[in-house]
């Protein structure tokens, strides 16, 4: 044990959950601990853990930690001070046995967004009316210290908007299409393969783990209530390749994006396939990797980039929040506390903005016309149209349409003409073009 490190006492962990991130904290506290006592001023032990299944083997040796079946009697015990949740899920053990820990006042650690998306207002409250602290860096975008950045970096700032990708395994997919040609279904049964899907995969490409992680970001950058409700959702199930292909025809990249911006009319909230500018960073962010851009009114723009999942950068960030405790900085759960923290009002109609519109027409005479109508009765102004040629059928016209800014509105009204005048052979796609 290094030098002057004695003197405060140990800082006790007891960690629920040892898949992936549990493992890798074990792994941090065992190989760095002399390092961790050196920078944190004192010791930071492991005292008990608590999975669903004792015997097995995890690669490291946790037979010197006590072990509880019931998460929640981990989360009690004396001998623990920071209750270190890993389990997953919104509710069940990992609610039960954080709430346990937060009423007894001791501190809790997590990384999980589903459960801070769902309950993270009630959470933060209870933490804060029995002297503890909630953090949850882990929570979002995996080892990409983004809480920090907002909440310390960026504390002498007005946050003007928030916007991302967030999931790595939807960014993954979107650029494996893109590069080898393969289609949604082939790559969405490789990341099973590779292991990088949630346990629910819908999380992942319905939008909404991602969705989970914008809405914690919306809180602590406009110190609002956490309101996972309120997030406008889209997977990218229904990406195909000729959207990606289209896309970059016309120099833009398909993201699934998150964007978080307080406007006059209230709180938009946004995690939605998104077309951005291919040669901007979040157009160049390829594979599993996350990236966060953080806008505010002092500092500007700020990219933050790196690995949004994995034993070691999730880890990683769990430990920042550990330091802190064993630092005895003691932050608020959201950046300011939770009884201050205003309900905003959501906006559902996204603030107006160009939209890539992929129909599929019957290809027969006065077709496009019905189209350009349905657009133009609804207020929609084309700023560029395209009919590709398709030589294996002679009856599908494809047609690609830029709109100049509309209101998400106006489109949907104009798409839901468009299909009352059995023009179409499929269900149009309409894709963003968010300025980033
Ligand atoms: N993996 C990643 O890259 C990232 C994960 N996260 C979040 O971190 C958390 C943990 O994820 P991860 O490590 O991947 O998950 P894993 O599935 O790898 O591990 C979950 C662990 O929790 C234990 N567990 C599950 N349910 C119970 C229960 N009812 N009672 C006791 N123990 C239980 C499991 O026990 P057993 O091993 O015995 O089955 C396992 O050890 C989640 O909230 C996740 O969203 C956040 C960012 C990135
Ligand atoms: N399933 C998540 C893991 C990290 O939260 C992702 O793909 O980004």
């Amino acid at each position: 044990m290094p030098a002057n490190t004695h003197a405060k006492a140990p800082l006790r962990l007891g960690i629920a959950g040892l898949g992936t991130v549990g493992m890798g904290v074990i792994k941090i506290v065992q190989e760095k601990a002399d390092l961790l006592a050196l920078r944190a001023g004192r010791p930071v032990e492991i005292v008990a853990v608590s999975a669903r299944s004792k015997g097995k083997d995890r690669g490291y040796d946790i037979s010197g930690y006590a072990w509880e079946d019931d998460p929640v009697k981990l989360a009690q015990r004396d001998d623990v001070d920071v209750f270190v949740e890993l389990m997953g899920g919104s509710d069940g053990p990992a609610k039960a046995a954080t709430q346990a820990a937060l009423e007894l006042g001791k501190d809790v650690v997590t990384a999980n967004k589903a459960l801070l998306a769902h309950h993270g207002q009630a959470l933060a409250e209870t933490a804060e009316s029995h002297g503890a602290v909630l953090r949850f860096e882990a929570a979002v975008a995996g080892g990409i210290p983004v809480m920090k950045a907002l909440t310390e970096g960026l504390a002498g700032n007005g946050i003007t908007r928030v916007i991302g990708v967030m999931n790595g395994t939807c960014n993954y997919i979107l650029t494996r299409m893109e590069a080898t040609g393969q289609g949604y279904n082939a790559l969405f049964d490789e990341c099973a393969r590779l292991g990088y899907l949630e346990a629910d995969p819908q999380l992942d490409v319905g939008g909404i783990d991602a969705g989970h992680k914008l809405s914690l970001l919306a809180s602590v950058a406009f110190g609002t209530k956490v309101n996972f409700d309120a997030v406008e959702l889209e997977g990218i199930e229904r990406i195909t390749n000729q959207d990606i292909a289209h896309a970059a025809d016309m120099g833009y990249k398909i993201k699934l994006l998150g964007v978080t911006q307080m406007t006059d009319r209230g709180l938009e909230q946004r995690m939605t396939p998104c077309l951005v500018p291919d040669t901007s960073p979040l157009g160049q962010l390829d594979g599993g990797t996350n990236m966060v851009v953080l806008e505010g009114d002092e500092v500007g723009q700020i990219v933050l980039r790196g690995a949004g999942a994995g034993m070691g950068p999730t880890a990683s960030a769990v430990m920042s929040d550990i330091m802190d405790i064993a630092r005895d900085i003691r932050l608020t759960t959201f950046g300011q506390p939770a009884n201050t923290l205003i309900a905003a009002t959501p906006v559902m109609d996204a603030t107006p903005a160009p939209y890539y519109l992929r129909l599929e027409l019957i290809d027969k005479p006065g077709v496009l016309a019905k189209v350009t109508s349905a657009l133009g009765d609804a207020g929609v102004s084309i700023d560029r149209m395209r009919q590709y040629g398709q030589d294996d059928d002679a009856d599908v016209a494809p047609v690609l349409i830029v709109t100049d800014p509309a209101p998400r509105a106006a489109l949907d009204e104009a798409i839901e003409a468009m299909v009352g005048t059995d023009v179409l052979i499929s269900p149009p796609v309409a894709i963003r073009i968010e300025k980033v």
